[in-house]
């Protein structure tokens, strides 16, 4: 496959680019950060206002019934375009816009914002697609209760973690985001409310397996029952900093096998070089420990804590507050952030205006000129791999051969072997590492698209997936050799959505994403 015809830019050009690119602080600290802290007092206001009326749950039938009539209204009428959600495009937590949102029927979910009921007796919290996972940890904490698995950024939605995919640190032992669910219900094609459970009694019960990763075209997820755990108020993380590539990808693997841990992650910053932390769950810290709030405004960005440990290679062990453990990486968006205000980490800034940090993605997306975009698009590298673990020192040389890309994020999870788009049919689980990919590639031989075709092939060629937030190259025959289509294809038809709903790849190729 060829890639995008390689572009001549004038002096001009380039020098707009550079400073765009350079100076994009100039527009997100006076302009971004403000907005961003209005939007955040705003919406903790409101969800307060609506905890405390307990006004959710009746509004809830009221916003199902007007998704029902929306889809009914398209049923009734001429049927040649298919249905999306209405969520803009900005709002969505990827780099790219969706284009085929404008030729196609938009159902308005936006105000499924609410968490509706939590059950301390089946140990389950019933919410809406779009509350996000910073609203469920500023609920669930400080009533002892936490979601096992809580992807970091804070604006990801429950709805696109179920559509889509998630993955975070106590997958080792949960899985993903979908095998902490109990339930979906449904709006389906034809406008009816369906539940569908994972119970071998539940009749919708094979919809329950497809739904993740469909990214909505099987149904319009109204709301979903969720798993939830007692919580402690800290996290006792220990980390190990590893001097070679055997030793990390050795003890991440040691650490991922170990029924002590609740949580395991890996940030590797050379080839050689790199840190496995481990955690659990703790009360109060014994006196005379170390205790780390690395979530307020004036800590250092945690990857660079990380780092400095890395580098300092003595093996350390901190008390983190819960929430704060959960949302290491939104401060410092991963370590995106580092592009978009290089001098965010300096003590200074951190002291005098770390406290308005981070500037909210859907803001930042709203305001990216062109022109950083196109540097993003010829360098810059936004991929997550999800590739079984005995394959990940074959995938780690081939990133370094071909982005050599630091830090990457090391991800294990366990991925048991059941039907869906997502499918290891060993009959047993396996343990899988989410191999994350964040930051501009300097190597010459760089290509957008041949690297990450280069990239993909791998990936298949080990019974791995490619997340799908990310820009995926793959052809429609590649695309169902990475995932399973058997169970897909047929609850297409049985729900009626071959022609409500595009087939998940119009979705997800990169021609229908700007
Ligand atoms: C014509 C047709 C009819 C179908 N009818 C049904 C149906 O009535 N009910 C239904 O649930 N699915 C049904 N399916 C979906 C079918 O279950 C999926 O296509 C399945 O995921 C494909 O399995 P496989 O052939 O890839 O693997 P298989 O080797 O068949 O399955 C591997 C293992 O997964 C288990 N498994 C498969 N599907 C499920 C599931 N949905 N839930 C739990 N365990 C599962 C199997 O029992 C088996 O142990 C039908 C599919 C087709 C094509
Ligand atoms: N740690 C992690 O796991 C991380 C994961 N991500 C990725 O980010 C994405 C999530 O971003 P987010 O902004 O929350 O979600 P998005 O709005 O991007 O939604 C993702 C997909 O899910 C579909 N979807 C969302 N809500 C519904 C619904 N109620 N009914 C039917 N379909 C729905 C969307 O359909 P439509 O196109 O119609 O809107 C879209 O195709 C995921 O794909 C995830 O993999 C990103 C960062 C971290
Ligand atoms: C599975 C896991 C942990 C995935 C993490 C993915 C994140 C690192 C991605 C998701 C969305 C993402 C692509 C984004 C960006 C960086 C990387 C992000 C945060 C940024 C902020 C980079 C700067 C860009 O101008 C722009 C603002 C458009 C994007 C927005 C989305």
């Amino acid at each position: 496959m060829s890639g995008p015809d390689p572009v001549e830019l004038s002096r001009w050009e380039r020098f707009l680019e550079y400073f765009l690119f350079h100076f994009r602080w100039v527009v997100v600290i006076p302009i971004v950060l403000p907005l961003s802290i209005g939007y955040e007092v705003f919406t903790n206001f409101r969800n307060f206002i609506v905890f405390t009326a307990q006004s959710a749950p009746k509004a809830h039938d009221r916003k199902v019934a007007l998704i029902k009539n929306q889809v009914k209204a398209w049923a009734a009428g001429d049927r040649t375009s298919k249905m999306c959600t209405a969520r803009s495009g900005w709002n969505t937590m990827s780099f790219r816009v969706p284009l085929y949102k404008d030729s196609m029927t938009k159902i308005r979910t936006d105000m499924l914002i609410d968490i509706l009921e939590i059950d301390p007796i089946a140990m389950t919290v019933r919410v809406e697609p779009m509350v996000t996972m910073g609203q469920l940890t500023r609920f669930l904490i400080p009533l002892g209760y936490t979601l096992p698995i809580v992807p970091e950024l804070d604006d990801l939605t429950v709805g696109g973690m179920i559509n889509g995919c998630g993955v975070e640190s106590s997958g080792r032992k949960y899985g993903l985001f979908q095998h902490i669910c109990q339930s979906y219900e449904i709006v389906t094609a034809h406008g009816e409310l369906i539940v569908a459970t994972k119970d071998k009694e539940n009749e919708h019960q094979a919809l329950f397996f497809g739904i993740p990763w469909s990214h909505g075209t099987l149904g319009l997820l109204v709301a979903a029952t969720i798993r939830i755990i007692p919580a402690k108020p800290y996290v006792r993380l220990t980390y190990y900093p590893c001097q070679s590539k055997a030793k990390l990808l050795d003890r991440l693997e040691n650490a991922a096998k170990s029924a002590d841990n609740e949580f395991v992650e890996g940030l590797q910053f050379t080839h050689d070089t790199g840190v496995v932390m481990t955690g659990f769950f703790a009360d109060s810290p014994p006196v005379n420990a170390s205790v780390n709030n690395i979530g307020r405004w004036y800590k250092p960005w945690f990857f660079e804590h990380v780092r400095s440990i890395c580098t300092a290679n003595q093996e350390i062990v901190e008390y983190i507050p819960l929430r704060d453990y959960y949302h290491r990486h939104s401060r410092s968006i991963f370590w995106e952030i580092k592009d978009l205000v290089p001098f965010g980490n300096h003590p200074l800034f951190r002291y005098t205006l770390g406290w308005a940090m981070p500037p909210k993605i859907s803001l930042l997306k709203r305001t990216t000129p062109k022109s950083v975009r196109n540097i993003y698009n010829r360098r810059h590298v936004l991929q997550d791999m999800l590739i079984p673990f005995d394959k990940a020192s074959e995938a780690i040389d081939l990133f370094h051969e071909e982005v050599e890309i630091y830090p990457l994020w090391l991800c294990p999870f366990n991925l048991p072997s059941s039907p869906g788009l997502i499918r290891q049919r060993t009959g047993t689980n396996i343990i899988y590492v989410d191999i994350g990919v964040y930051g501009s590639c300097e190597l010459e031989k760089y290509h957008p698209v041949d690297t990450t075709r280069k990239l993909e092939s791998f990936v298949r060629s080990v019974k791995g997936v490619q997340m799908l937030y990310a820009d995926t190259y793959m052809t429609l025959p590649e695309f169902w050799e990475m995932f399973d289509g058997t169970l897909y294809d047929w609850l297409r038809v049985k729900y009626g959505c071959k022609d409500a709903f595009p087939n998940v790849y119009e979705k997800i190729n990169r021609a229908v994403r700007y």
